[in-house]
Order: C-alpha cells, then structure tokens, then sequence
C-alpha cells in the first residue's frame, strides 16, 4: 500500500491552505473592506483598548503592536501580556519581528484564527532591532526576508503582509517590493523614510517613492508618514495613488485624527480609560496614552503632570483626568472654539500647521533638546533686539539666567545619557545570564532565577520584594523593621506595586521613585520602539 511521507503531506495541506485563502484586492476588499484609514502598528501603544477607542472616531482597521515572535511561540506568559482582541476588534493584522522563518512560522500559526493577516516588520530602525537583527535591519538579505515571507504564503491561514522602509534609491525600493510581492507578500505598507532617518533626523517622507511602488506592484498598497491632520490623507492618496493610509503619531496625539476632528483631551482621556475599565491595560500603555493625549497642555500643570507620571492604577489615571478636565472645561466653555468644525475646514498657517486651542487633540511638534539648547546658547552669544531696552545690570543678569537655564539642558541631556549607558550595561549583562540559562528566559538581574517579564526591574519574586524591603528601610526607617514601621503606619498610605509582583511592601514613597531605573525593560521582552519605526 502506497504511503505519503510527512513532507508530502505537509504541502498537500499548504497547498490547500495557500489556494483557499484571499489573496490580493479580493482579500483586500473582502476581508479588510477597502480599508482607507489604518491604524499602525506601534509597540506599547496599538493595543486592543486603543484600537477600539481609534476605531470608534474613524479608523477602518489596525495593526497589533509588533510581537517578537520567538518570545511569543515560547512564552505563554509574554503571549497573554502582550495580545489580546476581541469580536469588534476587526480587520485586524497582527504583526511580528522574526529572523527565522521556522520561529515565525510557530509564532502566526498561534495566532492565525485571531486575525485577519499577519505582518512582518520590516522597518524597525532602532538599536534594538540592530542588535536583535530584525526589522530595517534585515535590509540587506533579500534570500532570507523572501523564506520569511513565503513560508507564511504557503503554510499560514490567512494573507501574510509586509511594512517597509525605503531605500536611497527609488528603483532598489522598487525591486525590493517587486521581491516581496512574488514571495507572497499580500500587501505592502511603505513607509516612506529611509532606515537612518528616526530622532533627530526624522525628516519627512518620501512620497514619491511610495507613488512609484504602488505603480509596479499588483497588490494594495498603505502609505505611512507625513500625516498630521485629516486632509492629509486625501493629499497623499491624491499623490501616490495608494489604496490606505497608515498613521501613528497622528493618531496617538488625536484617537480621532480618522474622524476629521480635534476633540477635548478630557473627553478622548475619558473615552479610553471607560475602555480600559472594560478590557484590563497594563498601566504603562495607559499612561503613555494619557500623556500623549494631554500633551498639548499638560506641562501647564505639574502637579497633575506628576501625579500622571506616578499612576498605576486606574482610579489614579481617572483622577488625573478628572481634575485636568476640571480646569480645561471652564476654559474651552470661555472661549468661542467651536470643537465640530471638521478639521479641514480650520486654516492652516504659513509652515501647515493649525493653530489650535491647547484643549484639544492635536499632533505633538517636536522641539529637539538641540534646538532648544542651540537657542539658548545664541540668545547668550549675541544679545536680541529687544535686549537694547535693558540696563546693562539687566543684561547681565538675564544673560545668566540664560547661562543657567543652558547649563541645565546640557546636565539634563548627560543625565539622560547616562541612565541611557547605564540601561544598556544591565541589559548586556542580563542577556550574558540569560545565554548561561540556556535560554530558558530572561534572568533576574540580581540572581540567576528566571524573572518575570512584567517586573519593572526585571527581577524574580524574591529579588522584587527583598528590594522593596531594603528600600522601606533605608528610605525611611533607618534601622527601624517594617513591623515597626507598620506599626507607626509611616507604611500604611501609599500602596505600592511591581507591576509582576503585586503589593510585596508598602512603601512610603512610589515604587518608580524608589527604584531610580524603574522604567528599564527586559530588551526583548519589550522591544521598545519609540517614535519612528
Ligand atoms: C510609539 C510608537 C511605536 C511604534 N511601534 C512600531 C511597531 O511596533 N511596528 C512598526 O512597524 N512600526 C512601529 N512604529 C512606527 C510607526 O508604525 C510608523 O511607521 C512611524 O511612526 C511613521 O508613521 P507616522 O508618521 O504616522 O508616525 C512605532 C511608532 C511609534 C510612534
């Protein structure tokens, strides 16, 4: 009797799964129905709360943040953490960073009936994905980000999709995506910045060399960058011809930047954590929302600035939002804002930017620590026009303040890039210890336990609440035992928690403020990926 070996078998059911499926504009009108408006893929901050509140003012569809998929086909722990959707929570592509195309193959497979698509991550430009070897920095081996693709082509469920950067020249760029799309690749996102262009040098993006993709491809293509406001969603499909538009900053600063308007902070503040309140998030999402979305107006008040930067549990973040809605909304009633007018009809000043009322959701410009501190170092060096009006003593003294408020920047700007060294060598070291438990998970930082990936310190259980005790000690009782500080109930106020660890101690100052490295993460168990990816 004749038998079928494994690997015949294996791409008997491929075969099935590759001509079942969707492919192309049938997927692309069928299954994410002619989705205009998306929501990008950002890590910590695309979840599913967030992606729900965007889809209520406008988006059409959204990406998971990026999931690294070694840990998620390993750890059911980072999985749970890290993923999580729901029936209203369509069409939804989940994304992923991979080296290998066997790793990644595991990792969709996991996932596969909980989404509609699964995207590569070809764009990361952060050190992270250098050292990780994922993202923009697979670039240059085109074999293998073509296995990448293609083993999802042939064995996954669903369409597999790619987002990527450009290169210098527009004709690379061009055969670059003609190479994914015969991998598999059933719709591409270009993200029109080159690999070196994040920080400082940002820049915009290139759209003419999406224009020039989405002419030689076959398949739909999302453009990203360069959108701050509604109208420039229609400007850039206008100019590429390009089947959606993709935005990330724009959408974290306005949830409603889809729905063509600027709504109060508070009311979008409000909306998302009633979400939160539905659907658990982990406490950091939360607060790089609400910063985000207040950020127009919160360095207008420290005090709820601080107490933002301190929460960690939900009635703290309804608090803060309560008490800044308590002051804004007097001001927005004061003022003759009208806050429906769509947000292309308001006029946009000489640069393209609209001046906007500091109450509503409005996209963040950057001013660069540099400029800032350039500024200060010219306003020293040569005195402006309206310094002719002071006294030369004036002058003096306010060319110090000057002096001074530089000085501060630059010592601001080398503390951060110490904290910054100092992140780095513990997270060398971890990842020394981690290879010596054979990669059994990232280790303690202390010990060689495993820790939890949620641990703010990375620590084990043990290490976590040791820590926390010591710090109770020498913070505040100086020699006197935490019974007797509980006794004098100095412990009793102030609840404080390890995000893995729960309560352990009750201490008297916040756990960030006694752990100065609190917001140091695990490397890889969150690839952090700030602003431009
Ligand atoms: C907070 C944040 C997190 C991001 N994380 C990811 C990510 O997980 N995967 C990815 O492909 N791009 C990521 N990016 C990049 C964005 O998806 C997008 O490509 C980039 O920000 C440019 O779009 P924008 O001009 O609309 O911001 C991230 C961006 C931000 C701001």
């Amino acid at each position: 009797m004749a038998t079928t070996s494994p690997a015949a078998a294996a791409a008997a059911t491929a075969a099935v799964t590759t001509t079942r499926k969707l492919t192309g504009y049938d997927f692309y009108r069928r299954v994410l129905k002619s989705a205009k408006h998306i929501v990008a893929p950002m890590v910590d901050q695309s979840e599913h709360t967030w992606r729900l509140l965007s889809a209520r003012y406008g988006s059409h569809m959204a990406y998971t943040p990026m999931l690294h998929a070694r840990l998620f086909s390993e750890n059911a722990e980072y999985r749970s953490e890290f993923f999580s959707t729901s029936e209203e929570d369509r069409p939804l592509i989940a994304q992923f960073c991979a080296n290998d195309p066997e790793t990644l193959l595991r990792a969709a497979k996991l996932i596969e009936d909980q989404c509609d698509a699964v995207d590569i991550n070809l764009g990361c430009p952060q050190g992270i994905a250098k050292r990780g070897h994922y993202g923009s920095f697979l670039m240059e081996e085109w074999d293998l980000i073509y296995k990448l693709v293609n083993v999802l082509h042939e064995n996954l469920a669903v369409p597999v999709t790619c987002k990527i950067r450009v290169y210098p020249e527009v004709e690379k760029t061009v055969e670059y995506a003609k190479m994914l799309e015969k991998a598999g690749c059933q719709l591409l996102t270009v993200h029109g910045r080159l690999r070196e262009q994040k920080g400082h040098n940002t820049g915009m993006a290139d759209w003419s060399k999406i224009k020039a993709v989405k002419e030689a491809v076959s398949i739909p293509v999302f453009a990203n960058g360069n959108i701050l406001y509604y109208e420039d969603i229609q400007k850039c499909i206008d100019a590429t011809g390009v089947d959606g538009v993709m935005s990330a900053e724009g959408n974290l600063y306005n949830p409603a930047i889809f729905g063509n308007i600027h709504p109060p902070v508070w009311q979008m503040a409000e909306e998302y954590l009633a979400l939160c309140r539905q659907y658990p998030t982990p406490p950091s999402m939360v607060r790089g929302h609400l910063f985000k979305i207040f950020r127009s107006c919160i360095n207008d008040y420290p005090d709820q600035r601080d107490q933002l930067a301190k929460a960690v549990k939900m009635d703290q973040f309804e608090s803060v939002t309560a008490q800044l809605r308590a002051v804004l909304e007097p001001i927005a009633q004061a003022s003759s804002w009208d806050v429906t007018v769509p947000s292309s009809e308001i006029p946009n000043d000489a640069n393209g930017y609209k001046k906007l009322p500091s109450w509503v959701c409005q996209p963040y410009m950057r001013d660069p620590m540099e400029v800032a501190a350039k500024q200060a170092q010219d306003a020293v060096a040569e005195p402006r026009e309206d310094d002719a009006v002071l006294t030369p003593e004036e002058r003096e003294a306010k060319l110090a303040e000057e002096a001074q408020r530089r000085e501060e920047l630059v010592k601001a700007r080398q503390e951060r890039k110490l904290a910054k060294r100092k992140r780095k060598e513990v997270q060398k070291e971890r990842e020394a210890v981690t290879k010596k438990t054979s990669g059994r998970g990232v280790s303690c930082t202390k010990c060689f336990n495993i820790s939890s990936i949620k641990c703010a310190q990375g620590l084990c259980k043990n290490c976590c609440s040791e820590t926390l005790k010591q710090n109770a000690i020498g913070l505040h009782a100086r020699g006197i035992t935490i019974d007797a500080m509980k006794d004098q109930a100095v412990v009793e106020d102030l609840q404080v928690e390890c995000p893995a660890h729960g309560k352990g101690w009750k201490l008297m100052v916040p756990y960030s403020a006694a752990q100065p490295d609190a917001t140091a993460m695990p490397a890889e168990a969150a690839p952090a990926e700030p602003a431009q990816a």
